[in-house]
């Protein structure tokens, strides 16, 4: 009886419903879209209400945002809601082995009479209204994974900026075709969300971008997400610890997203066959043994091996294939998969065959199309009586699109055009010169080499017969 008579007691004090939409959920913590999406709706709505606001500087221009504790009312079909910001900050006092981050949430306090409309109409409303705007001018970020290395940082956790890159499609050179190329295929697919539901394959893409360094691969990356205006999640696989570390921060990425690789090849020993079970037992069998031998040696040995042992990242190929098309790879809406490597032909097969690598995308020396390009961004101009000379020169030598922009830009203020065009032939022909004359040591090298075998095999007999 006393309990029901207070509880009752409690509903007429107090006859109002609280929603708590945290920033981040579940195990894995992922970020919920639905805090997103509020705070998208209530920035677009608080500002001339609140009176405690935070300002931040994105793109150019002055956003206000709701501050923590500071209360805004809504109203929605003659409805009244109340939204706040609410900060957790973690117990400082207990000592934990792992620090605890500051939880956010946004709390909606309503009359519980309107819980029904609340569910069925406002929550939608405010979502829907919270991802348009989302999609047309949310700040894109750009994450990376923490290092969880440290003693006090933990592994498999995204941390972000606000991602500001001015590469664009416009100031990228390559050939007009390919650019079109990879246009058309972004554009198709960020508009085939039924497309892919329909044949059964999780909505995502795969890119590997290859060639050698300086010839615009991170730069075509920054360029696909601005295009897009997807967010670019960076992984830096030598930090992932173990594959379990990598699926943490698969979960966590959010749609509408590229995530990155760079230099696949440098990341991992990811160049090697798949390999079984007993192989890997194998192999830790062999590096167990290697630190006792080393630790039987010193104790400062011991101390280097182990340091070493947490450094190495334990992911393997196995574990990224997985990542890329695993099962768990389809929880996370509308993706796509960017791989650099200067070295494609290192690469074991099963990581970028067609469906997890479904582009191929090369990245070569500046030609003259690349060229006009970046003279036009450089320079902004289209023609000029030098261009010929350039154009047999970048035909006959090969330099990569960041040495010619390097040549291009303007050494001192107002320099002019033809100062740089001139520096630009004059570093052609330099790159030439080297290039014909490496070829030429080369050569000559190898004629010695050969020679040399040939008599040094005769020295070994003379020294031979010398002996007898
Ligand atoms: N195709 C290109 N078009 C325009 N600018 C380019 C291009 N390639 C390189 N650059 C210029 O050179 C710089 C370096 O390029 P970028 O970092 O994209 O090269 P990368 O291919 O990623 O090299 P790495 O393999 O060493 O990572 C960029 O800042 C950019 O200004
Ligand atoms: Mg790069």
């Amino acid at each position: 009886l006393i309990e029901k008579f207070s509880e009752k007691l409690a509903n007429f004090c107090y006859p109002f419903v609280e929603v708590r939409f945290f920033e981040n959920i579940g195990d894995y913590m992922r970020t919920n879209e639905a805090f997103l999406y509020i705070e998208n709706y209530l920035t677009s709505k608080s500002t001339n209400q609140a009176k405690k606001l935070q300002g931040e500087y994105v793109r150019k221009s002055l956003v206000l945002k709701m501050d923590e504790r500071q209360k805004f009312y809504d109203e929605f079909e003659g409805v009244k809601f109340v939204w706040s910001l609410i900060k957790i900050v973690p117990n400082t006092n207990s000592v934990s082995f792992y620090p605890a981050s500051d939880k956010r949430f946004y709390l909606l306090t309503f009359h519980r009479s309107h819980r029904d409309f609340v569910e069925k109409s406002y929550l939608n409303h405010v979502l829907e209204q919270g991802k348009e705007i989302g999609l047309s001018k949310r700040q894109r970020k750009l994450y990376t994974n923490c290092t969880g290395n440290g003693e006090y940082e933990r592994g498999g956790k995204w941390s972000h900026v606000i991602f500001e890159h001015p590469s664009s499609f416009e100031t990228i050179a390559m050939s007009p075709k390919k650019k079109k190329e990879i246009v058309d295929d972004l554009v198709t697919f960020s508009k085939a969300k039924e497309y892919y539901a329909k044949i059964g394959k999780p909505w995502k893409r795969g890119y590997l971008l290859y060639g050698p360094p300086g010839t615009g691969k991170s730069s075509l990356v920054a360029a696909i997400a601005n295009f897009l205006k997807y967010d670019i999640y960076d992984i830096e696989l030598t930090n992932v610890k173990n594959n379990a570390e990598l699926r943490k921060l698969l979960i966590g990425i959010t749609s509408k997203s590229v995530v990155v690789i760079e230099d696949i090849d440098c990341s991992l020993d990811l160049t090697g066959q798949r390999k079984t079970d007993s192989e890997n037992d194998k192999e830790k069998e062999e590096k167990n043994e290697e630190v006792n031998q080393v630790a039987a040696a010193s104790l400062q040995g011991l101390q280097a091996a182990d340091k070493e042992k947490n450094k190495a990242s334990q992911v393997t190929l196995s574990g990224l294939l997985n990542f890329i098309d695993g099962i768990w790879s389809a929880s996370t809406g509308e993706r796509l998969i960017i791989f650099t490597t200067n070295y494609v032909e290192k690469l074991d097969q099963a990581l970028i065959r067609r469906g997890r690598m479904d582009m191929h995308i090369e990245l070569s020396y500046c030609g003259f199309d690349g060229f006009k390009m970046l003279a036009m961004n450089y320079l902004s101009i289209e023609s000029h009586p030098l261009f010929e000379t350039i154009q047999r020169l970048l035909e006959e030598t090969n330099m990569t699109p960041a040495d010619v922009a390097e040549n291009l830009m303007p050494k001192v203020a107002e320099e002019d055009v033809e100062a740089s065009l001139e520096r630009l032939i004059q570093a052609l022909r330099t790159s030439k010169e080297e290039a014909e004359m490496k070829a030429k040591k080369e050569a000559e090298m190898k004629a010695e080499k050969e020679e040399g075998t040939g008599e040094e095999g005769s020295s070994e007999k003379e020294a031979e017969d010398a002996e007898g």
